[in-house]
């Protein structure tokens, strides 16, 4: 992991700081007009997002999170590669790959019209080519002014096809997940996680009442997280993302994780930009995919 003397190049004065921080990890810190965030190295990992406008943050961390190196963060923007979920063959694998939770270096830093950019690659190690032997250079770059804005970029330089899964797994902070809608996936087939991914088709919005898991595939759709109790609207854009996963785990299977204070599930709700199961991808020899979002917040 880069030290804090080799950040200094990229810090951006008033804007874009780096300091050790809990776990004895790297971050980064953004604040500008339009808002704040935060970043964890390992991992390429925001653990906070919130334009200047809003009262709450946008983006949730849990208050039980846990921070250590090698140890994934509850809350915030895992980002899920090269795979999404199980490890199609190997289930000694972690479930949602192994970018989460290594170290990434920064690339490249900026400043322009009101927005703060951060680039990220991740290192590959021994480690992660015993799971992952393939040239495939990562990049997460980021954006942050009222709105945040995340591109994934994979390139495949291994000189054969590759199959890959990923996700930007966001943990969006609501009011009250029982207040909560979700607009955007009216007429989408999804993978029911909760009944041994059972292929349902879902009409209207989404409400939530216990613990929900589900794919929605061949969707590339924006969805809309009505907050009636914060009084706010958050928009999910999305591009290069053909399938959207939406995760709440409820009382029972919270308390099960751990890294969740007794009430505090309800004060989130994944939204998750994927590229997975039906939608899954095979990158061709040389060519590059970008996942990209930006969220953004407003009065409902
Ligand atoms: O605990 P993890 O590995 O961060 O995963 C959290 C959840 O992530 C979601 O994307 C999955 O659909 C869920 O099944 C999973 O429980």
């Amino acid at each position: 992991m880069q030290d804090l003397d080799a950040l200094k190049p990229f810090s951006i004065p008033g804007q874009l700081a780096f300091r050790t921080g809990p776990g004895g990890l790297p971050y980064a810190d953004i604040a500008n007009a339009g808002g704040t965030a935060s970043i964890c190295l390992q991992g390429a990992h925001l653990t906070n997002f919130q334009p200047r406008a809003q009262r709450a943050p946008v983006v949730w961390l849990s208050q039980a999170a846990r921070f250590a190196p090698g140890k994934s963060i509850r809350g915030g923007v895992p980002v899920c590669w090269p795979w999404f979920g199980a490890h199609p063959t190997e289930p000694g694998f972690p479930a949602h790959g192994f970018a989460r939770t290594v170290p990434w270096a920064v690339v490249d830093s900026g400043a322009a019209q009101g927005v703060t950019q951060l680039a990220l690659r991740l290192e590959p190690s021994a480690a992660t080519r015993a799971q992952w032997p393939h040239a495939t250079p990562v990049e997460l770059r980021i954006s942050v002014s009222d709105t945040l804005g995340m591109a994934l970029i994979t390139r495949n330089e291994a000189g054969v096809a590759l199959p890959l899964s990923e996700a930007l797994h966001t943990y969006f902070h609501v009011g009250d997940i029982g207040e909560v809608v979700l607009q955007g996936l009216d007429g989408c087939a999804y993978l029911d996680k909760v009944e041994n991914f059972a292929r349902k088709q879902h009409s209207g919005a989404l409400r939530f009442a216990g613990e929900t898991d589900r794919v929605y595939v061949n969707t590339v759709a924006d969805c809309l997280i009505d907050d009636a109790r914060l009084g706010r609207r958050i928009r999910v854009r999305k591009q290069g993302s053909a399938c959207t996963v939406v995760w709440t785990p409820w009382a029972e299977k919270a308390a099960a994780m751990g890294d969740y204070t007794a009430e505090g599930w309800r004060q989130m709700l994944c939204v998750e930009s994927a590229n997975a199961a039906d939608n899954a991808l095979v990158l061709q020899p040389g060519e590059s995919h970008t996942l990209e979002v930006s969220y953004g917040a407003e009065a409902l």
